[in-house]
């Protein structure tokens, strides 16, 4: 009997059986969800579906934009078998993320690298449901001030903002790469919070560390795929996963060690930072983090807090050097403000509009995280009365809400003054939007509206911001990096 099958199932009938069944299902797909979703968007290719179309782009966010512009504000894509819908303009991104946040406050938890990377579904970024909510609360009191021991936030930037400004006057005449520094500076301030304690610019442990989660962060990517196509992560020899679990496996080793270390000193009276946190809560029934969620919270607050806060200071320096009659009213008001006797602290945020208004604009133009995280939803949803299925993935284009000109005047021009009032008082339009909307906006807009402000206005305390060459052309056109 179990020859007979054996004789009957030979290469031909598997093959024609395989064939079968990816066709029935690429109709079933094509009818049941492609043809009953009357969005518009670019014809996907057999199999593959659109990801030619974005294949080799360095810069998604751009490309995104192209299709906009033959589609309109919601534009349907496919990755291989999966429904990709991508939002733009401020009317329409606000109806997914505020209006029905409820529905779209959800991570695509099913693509096969987020499987794989965080099968325990932790953390703060690739989760969902109460772990999410709960960790997403423990996480937000512990970035606040009174969350983690006696030094306030403002103290550990100012510690860090005076060891870039020696860096900066080191040597005057030479050179410094803000690409190198502001990053080490900005995670030192994570490190700060995490450990209670900061990094040296040239620590080789410190650079390691950043390195295996910059790793992970880059294997992250929706568009990888591997996502869609996971027969390609086995059959590679270096496959991705495997070495996002040498880097996962790197970092977890050393927060264990830290926390192992901070375990002898730890005193319930007093929380130093946020291991001290966790270890409070450590072996209790009714604790609402385990050590699990703390090892992906890490990770997570470093990979977010870093880059997008360091860029955002780039930018600041950018516009300062070519715009420097803004860069003087700045400083104005800074000397006549807080002078130079003292560190500026986040309470004088309320006394700078305009500092605080040239920020903002800043932000704007450089919309760091030019497409929020992707999100998804559980359940069919109408989107702008249109029907669209469970299990699609929501890319919000929040450059294009930034950039909206129903919103913004002459949206491309670098002006401050959009962000005051009548009476010069500072403003924040809803449209303002670099750290999204909704459920699951950024956690850590505070925390980087701080640092950005203090790094910002400490500098302006002490230097001068001009041009090697005065006839340079400093462009501000953007490019997406990693
Ligand atoms: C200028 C700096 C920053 C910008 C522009 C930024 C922007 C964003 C954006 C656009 C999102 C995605 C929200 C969404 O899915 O709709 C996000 C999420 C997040 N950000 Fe930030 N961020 C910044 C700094 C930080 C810092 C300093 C931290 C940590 C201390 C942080 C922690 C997070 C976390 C944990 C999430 C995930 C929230 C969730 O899924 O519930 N970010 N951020």
């Amino acid at each position: 009997m179990l020859h007979q099958l054996y004789t009957a199932l030979d290469l031909t009938t598997v093959l024609t059986f395989l064939l079968v069944l990816i066709v029935s299902y690429l109709i079933w797909n094509y009818f049941f969800t492609v043809q009953r979703v009357n969005i518009p968007g670019p014809a996907p290719w057999p199999l593959v579906g659109n990801l030619p179309h974005i294949a080799g782009t360095r810069d998604v966010g751009k490309r995104l934009l192209e299709f906009r512009k033959k589609y309109g504000d919601m534009v349907l894509l496919r990755f291989g078998p999966q429904p990709i819908l991508v939002c733009f303009g401020y009317k329409l991104v606000r109806e997914v993320l505020l209006v029905n946040g409820e529905q779209t406050k959800f991570r695509p938890s099913w693509m096969y690298l987020i499987k794989k990377f965080f099968p325990k579904m932790t953390g703060i970024f690739f989760s969902d449901g109460k772990t999410w909510s709960d960790g997403r609360k423990f996480t937000i009191v512990a970035l606040k001030d009174f969350g983690v021991g006696k030094k306030t936030i403002d103290e550990r930037i100012h510690e860090e903002v005076q060891y870039l400004v020696d860096e900066f006057s080191k040597n005057p005449e030479k050179p410094v790469d803000v690409f190198k520094v502001f990053p080490m500076a900005t995670s030192n301030i994570i490190s700060n919070i995490i450990f209670g304690s900061r990094f040296n610019y040239d620590d080789e442990e410190f650079k390691e560390i950043l390195y295996h989660i910059y790793f992970i962060f880059k294997s992250t990517t929706l568009v990888a795929p591997e996502n869609f196509f996971p027969m390609i992560d086995k059959l590679k020899p270096w496959n991705t996963s495997t070495q996002v679990a040498g880097h996962l496996a790197a970092v977890r080793t050393y927060v264990r060690s830290r926390v192992d270390k901070q375990r002898d000193s730890f005193d319930p009276n007093n929380i130093r930072n946020f291991i001290d946190l966790y270890l409070e809560q450590e072996g209790k029934p009714d604790s609402k983090i385990s050590e699990d969620f703390l090892f992906q919270a890490i990770v997570d607050i470093y990979q977010a807090g870093t880059d997008t806060t360091a860029i955002s200071l780039v930018w600041c320096m950018l516009h300062m050097l070519k715009y420097p009659e803004v860069q003087k009213k700045c400083r104005d008001e800074v000397m006549k403000v807080i002078g130079d006797g003292r560190f500026p602290t986040s309470k004088d945020k309320i006394s700078l509009p305009y500092v605080m208004a040239t920020i903002r604009e800043v932000q704007r133009l450089a919309a760091v995280a030019p497409v929020a995280t992707p999100h998804a939803l559980l359940e069919d949803t109408y989107i702008d009365g249109k029907l669209v299925p469970k299990h699609t993935v929501i890319l919000c284009h929040l450059m294009s809400v930034l950039y909206d000109p129903t919103v913004w005047q002459e949206p491309e021009k670098f002006r401050p003054e959009r962000f005051l009032g009548e009476k010069g008082e500072l403003i924040k339009p809803e449209a303002f939007c670099p750290f999204s909307m909704g459920p699951r906006t950024c956690i850590g807009q505070q925390l980087a509206s701080n640092e950005v402000f203090l790094f910002f206005t400490s500098f302006l305390q002490r230097f001068n911001f001009t041009k090697v060459n005065k006839d340079d052309f400093l462009s501000t056109n953007g490019e997406q990096t990693d």
